[in-house]
C-alpha cells in the first residue's frame, strides 16, 4: 500500500507539473502564497457554506440545487454576496479581448442614458400589448429628426396603430397601469435587452434558441446605442465601468455593419470614422481623468477590432475591407485588427470569404499596414460543422487569436498550432453557459484547453446581456469550478490579456509594470482584510 501511495503521489504531481499555472505558482512571493491559502481556503468554506446543495434557488423547473459553477443566470444572486466575489471584484484583471461595444452596458444605464434624449423614440409592431406578450412583442427605438418628432401619448393606449412612433418619455409615463405603468415600461425594455434564467434554462434552452432571443436583443439595443449622443456616453460607460472593476485595458469588436451612425439633428449620416474620432476623445477625456486623480495605473488604454457581421456577400464584405484599411491608415494606434461575428452555426462560413481575406491580407503589404485577423472560430458544439470547421480557416488565414474556440479542443493538430505560434484562446466562460454550449462551468473545455498549453484569454463577450459586467464574474465561476486552481491560474489569466493583447512592447512594458504593482496592492489586501480569520484557520 504505502508503494501504491507513494506511486500516487509521484502520478500527481507529474501531472500537476505539466499545468502551465505549475511555474507560476513555484515563482508566487510569499504573500502571494499566503494569499492564495486564503483563496483557496475562502472556496472550501463557502462550497459548505453556499454551495452545499441544501439551499434550493428559484429555476425554471423548480427548486433546484446550487453547486460551484452552476447556471450563473440561476446562481448571480447568491455569487455577488460571496467573500471570493468581493475579492475577485478587487482583483486587477488586465486586458478584456472580447467583448461586443453593443452589449456592454449595463441595460438600466442604456436606459436611462435614452430618456434623458428628446428625439428618442419608440414603436412596436403590434397594435396592442398584455401581460401575455410583453415578452414577445419588441420595442423598437429609433432617434428622429426634429421635423419628425411626434406627440402621441402613449403606446399602450387602445388607439395605438401598430409602427406608430412614441418619444420615449410618453411611452414611459403613459405605460399600461395594469402592466405595471413606468416602471413596468422600464422592465419591458430590460427584459427585451437581457436573456433571463427563465429563456437560457427553459423556453429557449438550446444553442439554436437562445440565439434567437441573443440577436433579438441586439435589435432592440441597436436604435438606442447607435445616435450620437447616446453612442458618445456609452463608450465613456462602457471604460469607466471596466476600470471599476479593474480592467486596465479593452479590445473590444465594433460592429461596423452598418454604414452610419444617427447624428445628433437625427438623420443616419455619420460615418465609421467620425465613430473612431468620437471613440479616440472619449478614451483620451477618461484617460486624463483618472490621470489627474492620480489613477496611472488603473487605465493602460483600448484599441478596436473592426467588425462586420459574416452574413454579407463576398462583394459586401470587400467594401468592408477596404473601410477597414483607410480606418487604419487614418488611425493607426486604434485599430487592433480585423474579425467577423454572429452566429458562426447558421451564417457563412470563413472559407466562403477565403479569396477577398486573403486579397485583404495583399491590399496591407501594398499599402504597408498590418491589420491582423482576430476571428471568431469554433464557438459552437459540434465537431466538423461549419463552425467548428472556421478554427481550420482562422488558423490557415493566420489569426491573431481566436474567438471563443469553444470547440478546439477535438482537434490535436490544432491545438498544437496554438502552442507553437502562441494563439490565445479568447474563453467567454458565461457566454458559453448561457448560450448553451455548456451546461455549467465544470463541463466546460477550459482546464482541457489550458493545461494541455494553450494560452486563453477570460473574457466577457456581452456582459449586458448576460449580466456578467466586467470580468469578476467570469473568473469568479472558473475558479469555483476547479479544486486545482491557485492565486496563479488567475494570475497566468491576467498576465496573458496583456501579453496577447494588440498592444505594442513599449506600452506592454508600461502594462505589465503597472500590473505588478497593482498585483501587490491587491494581494497586500486580501492578507489584510482576510489574513486573520483565514490564515489562521488554515495554520
Ligand atoms: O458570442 C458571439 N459570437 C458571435 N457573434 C456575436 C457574439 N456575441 C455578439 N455577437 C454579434 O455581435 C453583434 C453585435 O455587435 C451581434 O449582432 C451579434 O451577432
Amino acid at each position: 500500500m504505502e508503494t501504491y501511495l507513494k506511486r500516487r503521489s509521484e502520478l500527481i504531481a507529474q501531472d500537476r507539473a505539466l499545468r502551465p499555472d505549475h511555474a507560476i505558482a513555484k515563482a508566487l512571493s510569499a504573500d502571494e502564497q499566503k494569499a492564495s491559502e486564503i483563496l483557496r481556503s475562502i472556496r472550501a468554506s463557502e462550497d459548505r457554506t453556499v454551495w452545499n446543495g441544501k439551499l434550493p434557488v428559484k429555476h425554471i423547473h423548480g427548486p433546484q440545487q446550487m453547486f460551484p459553477g452552476m447556471e450563473f443566470l440561476t446562481a448571480r444572486d447568491s455569487i455577488v454576496n460571496t467573500k471570493l466575489f468581493d475579492i475577485l471584484s478587487k482583483m486587477p484583471k488586465g486586458g478584456l479581448l472580447h467583448a461586443h461595444l453593443d452589449a456592454t452596458v449595463r441595460a438600466d444605464v442604456l436606459l436611462r442614458l435614452a430618456l434623458e434624449q428628446p428625439a428618442m423614440h419608440v414603436r412596436m409592431p403590434s397594435a396592442s400589448l398584455n401581460a401575455s406578450t410583453l415578452k414577445t412583442v419588441l420595442p423598437e427605438f429609433r432617434a428622429l429628426p426634429k421635423n419628425q418628432w411626434t406627440t402621441t401619448g402613449s403606446i399602450t393606449d387602445a388607439a395605438y396603430t401598430p409602427n406608430t412612433w412614441v418619444p420615449i418619455q410618453n411611452a414611459r409615463s403613459n405605460f399600461g397601469a395594469e402592466l405595471g405603468g413606468s416602471s413596468g415600461f422600464d422592465r419591458w425594455v430590460i427584459d427585451a435587452l437581457m436573456i433571463d434564467p427563465s429563456e437560457a434554462y427553459g423556453t429557449h434552452n438550446t444553442t439554436a434558441k437562445i440565439w434567437e432571443k441573443f440577436q433579438s436583443t441586439f435589435s432592440v439595443s441597436d436604435g438606442l446605442i447607435r445616435f450620437v449622443p447616446i453612442w458618445t456616453q456609452y463608450v465613456r460607460e462602457f471604460l469607466l465601468s471596466s476600470v471599476e472593476d479593474g480592467i486596465s485595458y479593452v479590445e473590444p469588436r465594433i460592429l461596423f455593419w452598418f454604414k452610419y451612425m444617427v447624428g445628433e439633428d437625427g438623420e443616419e449620416n455619420v460615418p465609421h470614422r467620425v465613430w473612431f474620432q468620437i471613440y479616440d476623445r472619449v478614451l483620451n477625456e477618461v484617460k486624463e481623468e483618472l490621470e489627474k486623480q492620480g489613477r496611472d495605473d488603473e487605465v493602460i488604454g483600448s484599441k478596436i477590432i473592426y467588425s462586420t457581421l459574416r452574413n454579407v456577400t463576398c462583394e459586401e464584405l470587400e467594401w468592408y475591407l477596404e473601410d477597414c484599411l483607410a480606418l487604419k491608415q487614418e488611425f493607426p494606434h486604434l485599430v487592433a485588427g480585423f474579425d467577423l461575428v454572429g452566429h458562426e452555426d447558421s451564417l457563412k462560413p470563413l472559407i466562403y470569404y477565403a479569396e477577398p481575406l486573403l486579397k485583404f491580407v495583399e491590399r496591407q503589404k501594398e499599402l504597408g499596414v498590418h491589420i491582423p485577423f482576430i476571428f471568431h472560430a469554433g464557438e459552437t458544439i459540434g465537431d466538423g460543422g461549419v463552425a467548428d470547421m472556421n478554427l481550420y480557416d482562422a488558423i490557415l488565414m493566420g489569426t491573431q487569436r481566436i474567438g471563443h474556440g469553444f470547440s478546439i479542443a477535438k482537434h490535436p493538430r490544432l491545438m498544437e498550432i496554438c502552442r507553437e505560434k502562441g494563439i490565445c484562446i479568447e474563453i467567454c466562460p458565461i457566454s458559453n453557459e448561457v448560450l448553451r454550449l455548456t451546461g455549467s462551468m465544470p463541463m466546460h473545455p477550459l482546464p482541457a484547453i489550458l493545461n494541455h498549453g494553450v494560452h486563453v484569454a477570460l473574457c466577457s463577450d456581452d456582459p449586458s446581456v448576460f449580466g456578467n459586467m466586467g470580468l469578476s464574474f467570469d473568473f469568479f465561476q472558473v475558479f469555483v469550478a476547479s479544486e486545482v486552481n491557485t492565486i496563479a491560474t488567475l494570475r497566468e489569466f491576467v498576465w496573458d490579456s496583456i501579453r496577447f493583447s494588440s498592444l505594442d512592447d513599449t506600452e506592454k512594458q508600461y502594462a505589465f509594470a503597472a500590473l505588478e504593482r497593482r498585483w501587490t496592492v491587491f494581494v497586500n489586501h486580501v492578507l489584510d482584510t482576510y489574513g486573520e480569520s483565514f490564515g489562521l484557520e488554515s495554520q
